[in-house]
């Protein structure tokens, strides 16, 4: 069985992504995202479910800067949930002054908040579970949680289906240390972080090699360094998968141009298939590269 570590405690969405990654496998919950990629990194685990992006919010910066501080881990497999939550108090708890969650919850549920509880005072917790188990605890007076958190704690649902934009979607990772790769599908996203010295055009060059190559990008996110103000990371997540010669190509392309990490080629949630552009297709690739094999040989010209 696969030791899986995943953001939690027992309850949070996360929690269901991993489930959904890692069908009856052992999971064991981390208190943060930082350490559930550390039990991988240390060998504690075999693979880590987290956050990335959240449809509404945006990306989830502790999972980025998780995976591109430290040894490499890359993503093998990805989970999209629909997100609404349930608000979550003490059973027969009156007055609510304070409401608890995580911050990219308390980002999706602010108009509701507003309408609904506009005396209480709002306080980030380290996961929307955690809020809820403050709430046990009787630190806080209302959790902001998802729906299955009330199967795990003794509370009462003040509301359910909360949610400001009613389609919100989050999309979660099952990450590992660097090791065989996913096969490609068709319908496969590739993830890596550029770090490009910084002076006039860089990223519009990087960019570029990806654009001449038909590929097209899905992410696109900077994180600064944290080592010089005004010097960024970026993250960027395309179309394809890093077995296909296209991407093969373009690979070493940015590889030319600035320091990379590979942070994963593996199947989309979504299933959509890449776009691929004339001429740029694997085989367009490939029968290039014969071309030129047959004029190296003598064979052509
Ligand atoms: O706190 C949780 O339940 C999580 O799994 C984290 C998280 C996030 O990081 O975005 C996941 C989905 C929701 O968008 C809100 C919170």
């Amino acid at each position: 069985m696969l030791r899986i570590a995943y953001f939690g405690p027992q309850g949070t969405f996360t929690e269901q992504a991993a489930r959904a990654l890692a069908p009856g496998e052992d999971l064991t919950p981390y208190e943060t995202v930082r350490m559930a990629l550390t039990a991988v990194r240390e060998g504690a685990a075999d693979a880590a479910c987290v956050p990335i992006e959240n449809s509404v919010e945006g990306v989830v910066p502790t999972t980025l800067d998780g995976l591109s501080d430290g040894d490499p881990l890359v993503a093998v497999a990805e989970t999209i949930l629909p997100i609404h939550f349930s608000v979550l108090t003490r059973p027969g708890g009156g007055e609510i002054r304070t409401v608890a969650s995580h911050p990219h919850a308390l980002a999706q549920v602010r108009e509701w908040l507003e309408a609904n509880l506009p005396g209480a005072t709002v306080v980030a917790s380290s996961s929307t579970a955690s809020a809820a188990v403050g709430v046990v605890e009787g630190t806080y007076d209302a959790a902001v949680s998802a729906p299955v958190a009330i199967e795990h704690y003794a509370l009462e649902e003040l509301a359910t289906g909360v949610a400001d934009v009613h389609d919100a979607q989050t999309r979660f990772l099952l990450v590992r240390r660097p090791g065989e790769l996913p096969e490609p599908t068709g319908a496969d996203r590739t993830s890596i972080v550029a770090a490009a010295v910084n002076r006039t055009g860089t990223l519009a060059e990087l960019l570029a090699e990806l654009a001449s190559r038909g590929i097209n990008l899905t992410r696109l996110d900077a994180r600064p360094t944290r080592n010089n103000f005004g010097e960024y990371r970026f993250f960027i997540d395309f179309e394809g998968h890093v077995a296909e010669p296209r991407i093969v190509s373009a690979m070493a392309a940015l590889r030319r141009r600035c320091h990379l990490r590979f942070l994963g080629s593996h199947p989309r949630a979504d299933d959509v298939a890449a776009t691929v552009e004339p001429g740029a297709g694997n085989q367009d690739f490939v029968e290039a590269q014969a071309w030129v094999d047959a004029v190296l040989k003598g064979e052509g010209a």
